[in-house]
């Protein structure tokens, strides 16, 4: 695991116990279980479109590699914008201390949009997934390299059996081998592959990763593209790998028009 996410795991360790201790595991179960039947994400990211790819779109006020992203931050004002550019699925980060991100967000998002949420943040317990799900959200993201392989299987199991599609994340091929080799995955209609282009150890972003992973993923429309897309020609070259999805957050969050970014590197003739 790189230092910057074996810190933010300690981190989330600590705040996930400090959560419980103000709204206990047993009331955020009940509030989860109450919710209804989650937007089907998966649909979203993996069907075909005249696009030839679909796009998770990110509300990211901040990050730990680029710092402050987009000052004049509202993220229901950003989700409406992604939803009629005609993005897929959002992506909202929930992390607090290094994202600027919050949990209220995702659910303000939720009644604002039609779109399927994504609770974007680093889990590391299944009361983050009630916690997701009671906030609203149809889907949550697993780093694999920060799960017990066990306890990465036991979320995602939790997550389809609350309806939510679980982004299971790599960066290596070897971490990919093992997610691949788990029993009981894929969880059929609930599970994709996410490939991280950002090497956490380096910060750097190499847009090729998903490409020299990509042969290990059978279902090409079940991988999907993450950080570090920039332009129009980056898109090009995920399409041409297969990749169902793209998950974009700093270059759309940052531009002063995300409208026109947004255009600018998924617009497609007659649409
Ligand atoms: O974005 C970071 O600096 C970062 C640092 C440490 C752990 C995770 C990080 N990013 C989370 C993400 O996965 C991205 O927000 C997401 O893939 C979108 O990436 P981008 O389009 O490059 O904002």
């Amino acid at each position: 695991m790189s230092d910057i996410l074996q810190e933010i795991v300690a981190y989330k360790r600590e705040f996930v116990r400090e959560q419980m201790q103000k709204v206990p595991l047993e009331q955020v179960k009940e509030q989860a279980l109450a919710m209804g039947k989650s937007r089907n994400f998966y649909k979203a990211v993996t069907k075909r479109n005249r696009r030839g790819i679909n796009v998770i779109a990110e509300v990211k006020k901040a990050s730990p590699s680029a710092g402050l992203i987009r000052e004049d931050f509202d993220p229901v004002e950003i989700a409406r914008t992604y939803e009629k550019c005609g993005a897929d699925a959002i992506s909202v980060l929930t992390d607090e201390k290094y994202f600027q991100g919050k949990l209220e967000y995702l659910t303000r998002i939720k009644q604002e949009v039609k779109l399927p949420v994504l609770r974007k943040d680093f889990f590391v317990d299944e009361y983050q997934v009630y916690e997701a799900k009671a906030a609203g959200a149809d889907a949550i993201l697993l780093i694999a390299e920060a799960l017990m392989p066990a306890q990465l299987m036991d979320l995602l199991i939790l997550a389809a059996k609350l309806t939510m599609t679980a982004i299971i994340e790599v960066h290596s091929m070897d971490s990919l081998l093992q997610v691949r080799s788990l029993e009981g995955f894929p969880v059929a209609g609930y599970s994709v592959i996410g490939v991280n282009n950002r090497d956490l150890k380096t910060m750097t972003v190499d847009i090729n990763t998903t490409g020299r992973l990509a042969d290990l993923v059978e279902k090409k429309r079940e991988l999907i593209a993450e950080s570090g897309v920039k332009t129009r020609e980056d898109v090009r070259k995920l399409k041409g790998i297969g990749v169902g999805a793209v998950l974009i957050g700093q270059t759309l969050c940052q531009s002063p028009s995300i409208e026109d970014k947004y255009k600018e590197l998924f617009w497609i003739p007659g649409q």
